[in-house]
This record gives C-alpha cells, sequence and structure tokens, in this order.
C-alpha cells in the first residue's frame, strides 16, 4: 500500500493507512486494464484519469528537447527523493522524442539497473530495450575509479618516487621532502573524487566518434553532500597534482642527474602522463559544470519542510559555484483527497505549507517547477518510467 506511515506512526496517529482505500486518491487512480499485479505486463495499456497538481506546475519540457546540440542533465538532491526515478523517466522521455540519450549513474549506491529493471553493472553502455530512439544505460563503478587515482597518484607523487630514490640510495633525501606524504594523503581520496572522476570519464567516452550520436546525457547524481564536495573536487585536485607533478618533476631532473653520472638508463615512467591526464580530465568537469548553453543542474525533492531547507542550500552552493539550476522537481506531491483519510489530508496539509515555502525561498522561487505525484504503483521498467515520465516531464 503506498503512502503507509510504519505501523507505529499509523498507531500513534491513530489513523492507519489501511483505513484509506485507493479511492482516496482517485486523482491519480491508474485504472488497470486487468488485476493490478499485472501491471509490467500490461502498462501500456494502463490510463491515468487525471492528475491533479497541488500547485500549477510551471514546466517546459519542450525547451528541453528542442535543440539538436548536446545537452547535459544532472539530477541531484536529497537521499530517496526519487533522483533515479526523475533521471530515468527523463531519460525514456529523450530517447522517445527522438534522441539518442545516455543516463549515467554516478551515485556510488547505484539504483538504476532496478529502475530500469535490468543488469546494468557491468561498467559498459547497455541498451534499454523499448524506446524509440537510442537509449544507452550505464553505471559507473566507483571502486574502480578511485583504484585508477589512487595508482597514478601513488606512482607519481608517493611511492613511486620514494623506490627510484630508494634505488638510488637517496631514501633519507627523499623522506626529507616532507612534501612527498601527498602522495600518501591522496591515497586516501577526498570525498566526491569517484563521482568526478565517473563524470570525467563518461566525457572522454563521449569525445569519440562513436559515442558521437547521443544527444542528450542525463546524469543521476549521488546524494546532495556528495554532490556539493564534487563542486570544489576539481579545484582541490588541481591543486594537489599540480603539487605533486611539480614534486617529481623536481626529484626526476635531481635523479636523473645522477643516473648519468652513474651511467644508469633512464626509465620512462607514463604515471605522471596519467596523472597530468587526470588534471586535464578533472579541469573539464569543473567547465561543464558551469557551461550555461550545455549542461542544467536539476534539483528534485520532495514537499517536506527538511527537503526543501535542503534544495535551497543545494541551490545556493550551485550557484555559489555558477553551475547553471534552471529547474526544480517537487516530487511525491499528494493530490487533493476526495476520501475520508484523515492521514491522507494532513500528510497533503503538510505538503501544501512545504510547497509555499518554495514561492518565498529566494534561492528557489525562481526557478522551473515540475510536480510530480506521488503514483500508486512502483516506478519500475520502461513502461513505468514512461507513464511516469508523461505525467513529470511536460
Ligand atoms: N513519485 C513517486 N511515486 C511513487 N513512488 C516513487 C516516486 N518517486 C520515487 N518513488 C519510489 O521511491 C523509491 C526511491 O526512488 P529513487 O530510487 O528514484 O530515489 P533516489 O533519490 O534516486 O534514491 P537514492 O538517493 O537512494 O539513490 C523507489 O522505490 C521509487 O520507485
Amino acid at each position: 500500500m503506498l503512502l503507509s506511515p510504519t505501523p507505529h506512526l499509523a498507531r500513534r496517529l491513530s489513523l492507519t493507512a489501511a483505513h484509506c482505500s485507493f479511492s482516496w486518491y482517485p486523482s491519480t487512480r491508474i485504472v488497470y486494464p486487468r488485476r493490478s499485479y499485472a501491471i509490467g505486463r500490461h502498462f501500456d495499456a494502463l490510463q491515468v484519469r487525471s492528475v491533479a497538481a497541488a500547485a500549477e506546475s510551471v514546466a517546459d519540457f519542450d525547451e528541453m528537447v528542442a535543440s539538436t546540440k548536446r545537452k547535459y542533465y544532472m539530477l541531484g538532491g536529497k537521499g530517496g527523493v526519487g533522483k533515479t526515478s526523475c533521471a530515468a523517466s527523463l531519460a525514456v522521455k529523450f530517447a522517445n522524442n527522438g534522441h539518442p540519450t545516455l543516463v549515467v549513474s554516478t551515485d556510488p549506491a547505484h539504483s538504476l539497473s532496478d529502475s530500469f529493471a535490468q543488469d546494468l553493472t557491468g561498467g559498459t553502455l547497455v541498451p534499454v530495450n523499448g524506446v524509440d530512439s537510442p537509449l544507452f544505460a550505464l553505471e559507473i563503478n566507483p571502486d574502480k575509479a578511485r583504484e585508477e587515482f589512487r595508482s597514478a597518484s601513488k606512482k607519481s607523487g608517493g611511492t613511486g618516487v620514494k623506490d627510484i630514490m630508494d634505488s638510488m640510495g637517496l631514501g633519507m633525501l627523499a623522506e626529507q621532502l616532507g612534501e612527498l606524504k601527498l602522495g600518501e594523503l591522496l591515497d586516501t581520496p577526498p570525498p566526491g573524487l569517484d563521482e568526478a572522476i565517473a563524470i570525467s570519464k563518461v566525457m572522454q567516452f563521449l569525445e569519440s566518434q562513436e559515442y558521437s550520436i547521443f544527444r542528450r546525457i542525463v546524469f543521476d547524481t549521488a546524494p546532495t553532500g556528495h554532490t556539493l564536495r564534487l563542486l570544489s573536487l576539481p579545484d582541490f585536485l588541481d591543486a594537489s597534482i599540480g603539487k605533486i607533478l611539480k614534486l617529481k618533476q623536481k626529484i626526476t631532473s635531481a635523479t636523473s642527474a645522477i643516473k648519468s653520472v652513474f651511467g644508469q638508463e633512464q626509465q620512462r615512467d607514463d604515471s605522471s602522463d596519467k596523472l597530468e591526464q587526470l588534471r586535464e580530465r578533472m579541469i573539464k568537469v569543473r567547465e561543464l559544470f558551469r557551461d550555461t548553453e550545455s549542461t542544467e543542474f536539476v534539483i528534485v525533492t520532495i514537499p517536506t519542510v527538511m527537503a526543501i531547507s535542503e534544495s535551497s542550500r543545494l541551490s545556493a552552493s550551485l550557484k555559489k559555484e555558477s553551475v547553471p539550476v534552471k529547474r526544480l522537481i517537487v516530487n511525491q506531491v499528494l493530490p487533493p483527497s476526495a476520501s475520508d483519510c484523515k492521514f491522507c489530508a494532513v500528510k497533503r496539509k503538510d505538503q501544501m505549507r512545504a510547497l509555499e515555502m518554495i514561492q518565498s525561498d529566494p534561492e528557489l522561487r525562481d526557478l522551473k517547477l515540475f510536480q510530480a505525484p506521488l503514483v500508486d504503483v512502483e516506478i519500475r521498467g520502461v513502461p513505468a518510467l514512461k507513464f511516469f515520465g508523461d505525467i513529470v516531464w511536460k
């Protein structure tokens, strides 16, 4: 049963969800052609009688599909508000509107596979069936991304350099160069790094001819805190990697002078190249985040005071970092109840109060608002995503 409070809460309120039959929710009531549990198979035959929005949705999906140029949409917000459902449904809608689309999860706790009801865990692009234009999905493996950075920074600035110095009998000197600890520092990667690498990897993919078909790239990002750290990460990395490379250069020239005296052959070490590449990619991620022409961060929230307060802070941080934000999705909005379900009526009243907050919040009031109703089906699989997307993205 949807919208069931926990049994404890229900008891406390003496308003068990069991008292609320589905008829409390007639405005989004789905008309099942057969029995409701057969939903997966019969989704295409489902209809929504009507969806009464709690407040007017001012949305403009037409603007989102209009251009044939490549566009990036990053969907983010607090954990569990429906980022994945919104991102996946947007990707399906783009594909059904003629845009070859790639949907990527950079959230370390992926749920894209669950959302599409397809195994996407391989770290490669997987075709999604049942849409009109090509739609591919990708879940990036954060551990792999983190390992890549760890080994590059280690080889280049940390133990790699120390090994050379040790082999030359100059270990002591290396110890004295306190800055070498930087490599160790980066051994424990900063938060947000996996997501930054994930995004940069996708961009790398997209640079190749093979992937030039994609016109819409939808990112299902990690929950808010993670995203905020990600925003300041490129600067941090730029500085750190810059330092490592400088140090590496200093040491390399010192050791090569010694090596040439002793007639040792110079080894080619491409770990610096790798690190330099990583740094360049991070800079590209930073540029992508700030490119108003091609990129947009869409905030997903739910109508509760807590979630809206957090969205306001997220919006402020994004603006501070010059990340373009134009749209806000308020998910799981209850339509007006047509039944005597007290729990639903109280809940909706609360939601309306939270929605009013948006109108007076300086960080949120100017954003275009999309309202997504709480639906009484699980949003899973392409037909369900299409159904949900057609309600939300208008
Ligand atoms: N409007 C809605 N109506 C009904 N169920 C919904 C709605 N939006 C999301 N859900 C359900 O809520 C659950 C969480 O949604 P989803 O995975 O999209 O959230 P998320 O923000 O990506 O979560 P996480 O932060 O854990 O990745 C899913 O079971 C999803 O089907």
